[in-house]
């Protein structure tokens, strides 16, 4: 997805036109994700008064799609304002259009002087989609290695990552996403925004990466519906296959 930078009205009525396209491909999805900050992008100087109060805007569009059309929605992230702060968060909602996790980013991006304008979360995104155990983390998170770790150790089988990655850092993107799968034996799927905004260029590359760490799909930094089926059994096949939980000696480090 491409984003207008402090343009929320405009990014909401894009976001809709998309996830009509979703579900009027065929087959019909599951679970449909998009990036970081859609609602705003990284409109900071203007967080305050551009961010979604309680989120209750972002809610009232994707709960009641998530219904009328049985879809489950890992609502991107959106600036969301909580009193007088704001905050860069996750919302998922079940296919009956129940809110089923919220997630704020914990590790705030300081080359973007996020910290100076957002407050950081402080819960990890542990959640269950449709009894399946599942993490969420935002951008930046993926550097850290130890939350999807943890996640994992919580049970997580998929991942789930919105970001707002730019260019220079295409290899690093591409790397960590597909060492968070290898290492934890999981699934990632994450979305990336396109398109620019002022002298910054995002290069999309949503990846889906399954546990042995192949992409099953991957983009190019052209705004796409990007579709990709996985086998969660497949993460049960590679954990017996190299059994990295059981050999893991926690102890000595
Ligand atoms: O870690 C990076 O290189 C990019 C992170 C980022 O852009 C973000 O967290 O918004």
């Amino acid at each position: 997805m491409n984003i207008a930078i402090g343009e929320p009205d405009a990014n909401f009525a894009h976001l809709e036109k998309l996830l009509n396209d979703a579900v009027a491909g065929s087959p019909k999805p599951d679970v449909i994700i998009f990036p970081e900050m859609w609602n705003t992008g990284y409109a900071l100087d203007r967080i305050q008064e551009l961010s979604d109060p309680d989120g209750e805007r972002t809610k009232a569009l994707l709960s009641g799609f998530a219904r009328t059309h049985g879809v489950n929605i890992i609502g991107g992230s959106i600036a969301a304002k909580r009193g007088d702060r704001v905050l860069n968060t996750i919302f998922a909602w079940d296919r009956e259009g129940n809110e089923i996790a919220e997630y704020s980013k914990i590790h705030l991006f300081r080359l973007m002087d996020e910290e100076k304008f957002l407050h950081s979360g402080d819960q990890l995104g542990r959640f269950e989609l449709e009894g399946v155990p599942a993490g969420a983390m935002i951008c930046y998170d993926i550097r850290f290695p130890e939350l999807s770790r943890k996640l994992a150790l919580d049970g997580a089988r998929i991942l789930f990552v919105p970001a707002e990655w730019p260019h220079p850092r295409l290899h690093h993107w591409r790397t960590l996403l597909m060492a968070r799968a290898i290492e934890n034996q999981m699934y990632v799927v994450s979305c990336n925004r396109v398109g620019t905004s002022g002298t910054t260029n995002f290069f999309g590359h949503s990846m889906v990466i399954d546990p042995w760490g192949e992409i099953v799909v991957e983009g190019d930094e052209s705004e796409a519906i990007l579709r990709a089926t996985i086998d969660l059994e497949e993460v049960v096949r590679v954990r017996g296959k190299i059994p990295v939980f059981e050999d893991r000696r926690p102890h000595l480090y």
